[in-house]
């Protein structure tokens, strides 16, 4: 039985302000219980829709949820699904139990080094993956979709101008090859039914941050690959130096430059897209046509990026200002592949989609450092494996420890907290269910596709019931590379 997104009343509505989705119809999250995956659930969550999250929850954990339903002041709906997107059946007794209107896809795997380690897993899990949901979303009728892609499709940058969109693209990892190929895909998919997939690729540049509440944030398996939740775990004291790849880059101050974006500015991103595809879907019920004349979106891709860039030494100084020490950091080698500036043009973004990057890069740090402080070891369930820690940590750590060429000695016995409160979460009623005649708990969180029929549990039982997953990680992001000298930012980009 088909499903169609049902027009809403106003196309100049937007969802932001008055959510129009169907009643009765869910938004599918794959991933959501990620780093961005859980921040965009809260700005959906927020606006009254219906979500049903599909995460195996392998380098994620379902408390991001439990905390994002509260930071949501309980609005809106949630219903999560410990799922592999490679596991096909599954996945399809999801569709069999609701209607879907969009989907945001976020699950992947997103490691760049391991990327190259682990290919096949890379490309099973990423492209297969989405292979398989891109199935079904045509067999349920649901055309509306927005990808996580990233700024790593445009690889080497050919100039030091920021990145626009219809810049050549040519990922230079096997990471990388996964959302480049996926894009390709999906412009196949777009092209194979005319007027009918609408269909937004989001590039992110480098998301950072948290939400500001400091509840929910990055929780990186092992040691971070990334620089802002290295240094963020430097500064909680779990490592004991900030390691920077080169000072001899040709940026101002010879440091990396990135396109750091505030993860709750790319959230918001993801609300923005789902008003533009709404306006689309809603023109296929009207008369209402594209630019070109289609009546639908096709397949577009966006930067989501702030177009300002700041250099690895400009991010170190904003964070010791949050976190109100200057932090530990030493000059090392560069790192194999890095580029030494990357930088978006956000222009496309703000005039298609009326969205900009809000936030300032202390804003960025003051959130990052708030959560860092209050989950020292991220989300509660990972608390006995970071304990503990690996043995690849403890040794890193102790070759560090031995290291004296820092630029000054951590101490987190000063470490202070940035200003504004923690939200405090209201334990909330019940939204309402999709399945009326289920058992109501705690949570409208629901676990089930091993049964033919869902059950309603808590949060507690929730655990038990998903006890076992195989495969994938989710989610994230990308990002790539604009320069400015300490504490100014730079419009676009120079230097390269
Ligand atoms: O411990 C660290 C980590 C990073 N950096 C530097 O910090 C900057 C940012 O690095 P990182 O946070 O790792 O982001 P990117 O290298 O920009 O990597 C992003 O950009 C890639 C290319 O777009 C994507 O493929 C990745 O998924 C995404 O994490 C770069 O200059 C790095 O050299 C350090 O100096 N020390």
């Amino acid at each position: 039985m088909p499903h169609h997104i049902r027009p809403a009343t106003s196309v100049s509505d937007p969802l932001t302000s008055s959510p129009h989705l169907p009643e009765q119809d869910a938004i599918l999250v794959t991933g959501g219980a990620g780093f961005i995956g859980s921040h965009t659930v809260v700005q959906l969550l927020s606006l009254g829709l219906r979500l049903v999250i599909v995460d195996n929850l392998c380098n994620s954990s379902e408390e991001a949820l439990h905390r994002a339903l509260e930071l949501a002041g309980n609005k809106g709906e949630l219903f999560f699904h410990k799922v592999d997107l490679l596991d096909g059946a599954a996945l399809e007794k999801v569709f069999e139990l609701y209607t879907f209107s969009a989907c945001i896809h976020f699950a992947g795997l997103k490691a760049v080094g391991e990327s190259s380690q682990i290919p096949i897993g890379y490309y099973q899990t990423n492209v297969t993956g989405t292979l398989n949901l891109l199935q079904l979303l045509q067999r349920y009728n649901c055309r509306n979709f927005i990808f996580s892609s990233s700024a790593t499709v445009y690889g080497l940058p050919s100039s030091t101008d920021p990145i626009r969109e219809d810049a050549s693209l040519g990922a230079l990892n096997p990471y990388g090859r996964t959302k480049q190929y996926i894009e390709e895909i999906l412009r196949d998919i777009a092209n194979s039914e005319p007027n009918q997939w609408n269909i937004i690729m989001l590039r992110y540049f480098n998301p950072v941050g948290a939400h500001e509440s400091g509840r929910i944030g990055e929780d990186p398996n092992g040691i971070p690959n990334n620089l802002m939740p290295f240094v963020a775990q430097v500064a909680i004291g779990r490592r004991p130096v900030i390691n920077v790849f080169g000072n001899d880059y040709e940026t101002p101050d010879g440091t990396g430059v990135r396109d750091y974006i505030h993860i709750v500015d790319l959230a918001r991103g993801h609300v923005a897209a789902l008003n533009k595809i709404q306006s689309f879907s809603m023109g296929a019920h009207t008369s209402v046509h594209n630019s070109n004349g289609t009546k639908s979106l096709g397949c577009v891709p966006y930067n989501l990026g702030s177009g300002i860039g700041y250099s690895v030494m400009d991010m170190i100084e904003s964070m010791s200002k949050a976190v109100g020490r200057q932090l530990p950091y030493r000059v090392i080698e560069r790192r194999l592949g890095d580029v030494a500036l990357c930088v978006a043009d956000p222009t496309l973004s703000a005039h298609d989609l009326d969205w900009r990057a809000e936030k300032t890069l202390q804003d960025m740090c003051n959130d990052l450092w708030r959560w860092q402080i209050q989950n020292p070891n991220g989300y509660e369930a990972r608390v006995a494996t970071a304990a503990s820690g690996t043995e690849e940590e403890d040794e890193e750590e102790g070759t560090l420890r031995e290291d004296s060429d820092v630029a000054s000695v951590a101490s987190t016995s000063s470490a202070s907290l940035p200003e504004t409160s923690p939200s405090t979460p209201t334990p909330g009623e019940l939204a309402p269910s999709v399945f009326a005649s289920l058992p109501v708990t705690l949570l409208p969180i629901i676990s089930t596709i091993a049964k033919p029929a869902p059950v309603m549990i808590s949060a507690e039982s929730l655990k038990a019931v998903t006890a076992a997953t195989p495969l994938v990680k989710p989610v994230v992001a990308t990002q790539v590379p604009v320069v400015s000298p300490a504490g100014s930012p730079a419009r676009g980009a120079t230097a390269c």
